[in-house]
């Protein structure tokens, strides 16, 4: 603990990182990893008073929420714990916050296999599934009809520009599925071939649209052209409670480089002698061209056939009843009480 403003465990500032630089990812295992960093955070505390202990587990939530903005995971999980710390002394609030981190994590995973038996329902024996980006609660389903009994072949998308795709691919493999990669563009004419779209979510809005990675939206309309149902697996933990009350989910816009490396850039932004002018006035970015790169996007319900939870199936436009029944009607920050 260097810096005495900040006051959090270098491994909460590891975790923090690792989410940020999407070493850790996908919107169940952000959060697993929230809650477990905050268990550190309990674990090594050396406040002297309670009141300290509550600071420090507070900054250390703040520190794990800058890190990505979109998956509602992340607050709902830095929430759920925090309201379990509890106690007199710090010996008691340790021993809570540490309690309820396991237990929260252990209920992420109780959720997800739950869910996975759902979503197999869906699935029938020869069935061809279309997936994208990379998302365990999705996986979960295929796992549980695999278990099952059930024949599954899957068409993955590459999922530009990280390629979560390639996870799933490998995933897949291990578990025995056929599996045939295709660019993102190819997709349309590959869902001739697809009895599903199975995707996972980053958060679910109290209206039922779906935030997922991005290209989740074109998909689900092009699936809709097609006829091919469109299956979102998502554990409760993404329904963002912020939306009942009017608030949009904010789409996080990730580093162009992940886009365009700065050679190629180099070489798409020399021709009209911008860049060199640019160079010279010490201002590299000005080089006439811009790169955007948002990692998700927001579908709209009439898109989506069933979103799949560990409370069952539902209709995209009645998920703010299961909404309103686990979150209330409102929420603060996560380290608001
Ligand atoms: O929670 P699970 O189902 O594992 O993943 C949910 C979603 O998280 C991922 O985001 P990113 O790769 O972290 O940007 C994908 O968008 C995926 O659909």
């Amino acid at each position: 603990m260097d810096d005495p403003g900040r006051n959090v465990d270098p491994a909460v500032e590891a975790t923090a990182a690792d989410i940020a630089a999407m070493d850790v990812r996908g919107a169940a295992t952000i959060a697993d990893a929230a809650a477990g960093a905050l268990a550190t955070q309990a674990d090594r505390s050396d406040a002297e008073t309670p009141a300290a202990f509550r600071d420090q587990l507070r900054e250390a939530a703040k520190t794990l929420y800058e890190t990505r903005p979109t998956a509602v995971s992340l607050p709902n999980a830095l929430r759920y714990v925090l309201r379990g710390m509890d106690g007199e002394t710090v010996a008691e609030l340790r021993a809570s916050t540490i309690a309820r981190a396991e237990e929260f994590q252990r209920d992420l995973a109780q959720a997800q296999s739950t869910l996975g038996a759902v979503g197999s329902n869906r699935l029938r024996d020869g069935d061809v599934v279309m997936t994208h980006c990379h998302s365990t609660d999705a996986l979960a389903c295929i796992e549980a009809a695999l278990e099952d009994g059930t024949e599954i072949e899957a068409i993955v998308k590459e999922t530009r520009p990280r390629k979560q795709g390639h996870i799933t691919a490998r995933q897949l493999r291990e578990w025995g599925v056929p599996v045939t990669l295709i660019v993102d563009s190819a997709a349309r004419r590959y869902l001739d071939r697809a009895d599903h779209v199975l995707v996972g979510a980053d958060s679910i809005a109290a209206d039922g649209s779906v935030v997922n990675k991005v290209g989740t939206s074109g998909l689900a309309v092009t699936a809709r052209e097609r006829g091919v149902p469109v299956m979102v697996a998502a554990q409760t933990i993404k329904l963002h409670p912020d939306t009942m009350t009017g608030h949009t989910v904010e789409i996080e816009m990730r580093d162009e480089r992940e886009v365009l490396a700065d050679d190629e850039r180099a070489e798409i932004a020399a021709d009209d002698g911008r860049a060199e002018i640019a160079a010279d006035d010490g201002d590299s970015t000005d080089d006439g061209l811009s790169v955007e790169n948002p990692a998700f996007d927001v579908t709209p319900p009439r898109y989506v056939d069933a979103i799949v939870t560990e409370r069952g199936q539902f209709p995209p436009e009645s998920i703010v009843t299961l909404m309103r029944e686990l979150f209330g009607e409102t929420t603060g920050e996560p380290w608001e009480r």
